[in-house]
């Protein structure tokens, strides 16, 4: 059985020039062990998605679905206490900027203590030993001094190296990263993500990657969702994916890869759908 399955997931907000679907009709699932991508460009509802599984959309989205399960628990279904225990411990999720996900007011020990008591409740002695443990699973040096250090007495890579702590602190089934290399420095990015994937395989978990880069696609998936305004256009294997792209809108994301340039610019999503849909007039 898959670890969580979505059928028919549309969130609309309520928004001054009437009611707007940022996700529509989505179906989705994710097994133990498994990395799936979901990968659009920016406002294709890949976020909004996820945060409505998260139960994390403001009191203006209208949430509605056929089925949210996770580990044969329907989440439609359970009261907000039952799901408080499973958001941020079973399901947790870590986005894509950690200067502004971490709190500038409490140090990182803090942070990262305080979610270990919320979910396991250890007392103080076990919470700080788990903190050092899990700063130096992701890479931190001198973990026990840093859990004296503000966010801000960090580099942008390391932030995101404690959010990825904070993000596996209770063993989740299933991670959730949201675009968490955008932010971050091309020669970060690469670490962030071994170190992303290195985790999940150690720990089997499941993970789901948003992404609007199909490099990131092609260095962690192995299956992927394509979303275009809030619809699922594809969903195949990675490799699939890449060599027999179906869909028109997948197939313009791969061609606006670098490597696929043909010029001296790079052509946008837009412009290669617009070139399809010219070629395929031409052919009728
Ligand atoms: N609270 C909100 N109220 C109204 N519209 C919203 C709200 N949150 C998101 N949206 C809209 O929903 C759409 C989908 O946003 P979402 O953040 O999921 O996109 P995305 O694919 O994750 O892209 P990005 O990577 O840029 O965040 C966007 O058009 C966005 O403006």
């Amino acid at each position: 059985m898959a670890l969580l399955t979505i059928r028919n997931l549309t969130v609309a907000f309520d928004t001054a020039s009437g009611p707007f679907k940022a996700v529509d009709g989505l179906d989705l699932h994710v097994d133990r062990g498994e990395v799936l991508a979901i990968v659009g460009e920016s406002g294709s509802g890949k976020s909004v998605g996820m945060l409505a599984v998260m139960g994390l959309l403001p009191a203006t989205a209208t949430v509605t679905a056929d089925l949210i399960d996770f580990e044969g628990r329907d989440l439609r279904a359970i009261s907000a206490k039952e799901r408080r225990r499973i958001v941020g411990k079973d399901i947790a999720m870590i986005f894509q900027e950690p200067m502004a996900s971490l709190n500038p007011c409490f140090t990182v020990g803090y942070q990262l203590t305080e979610t270990l008591r919320v979910h396991l409740g250890l007392g103080r002695r076990e919470r700080r030993d788990r903190a050092v443990e899990l700063l130096t699973q992701v890479g931190i040096p001198d973990p026990a001094a840093r859990l004296s250090s503000y966010p801000h007495q960090m580099s942008g890579g390391q932030c995101q190296r404690v959010m990825i702590a904070m993000g596996i602190a209770c063993n989740p089934q299933l991670l959730i990263a949201d675009e968490p290399t955008t932010a971050l420095d091309v020669t970060i990015q690469k670490q962030i993500l071994d170190l992303l994937v290195g985790l999940q395989q150690s720990h089997g978990m499941g993970l789901i990657m948003i992404t609007h880069d199909m490099g990131v696609v092609a260095e962690t998936a192995h299956r992927v969702v394509v979303q275009y305004k809030g619809r699922k256009m594809e969903e195949a294997n990675v490799l699939d994916l890449f060599e027999h792209p179906k869909n028109p809108y997948t197939r313009a994301l791969l061609s606006a890869l670098p490597e696929n340039a043909t010029g001296d610019r790079l052509p946008t999503v837009g412009e290669v759908l617009a070139r399809e849909a010219a070629s395929a007039g031409a052919a009728l």
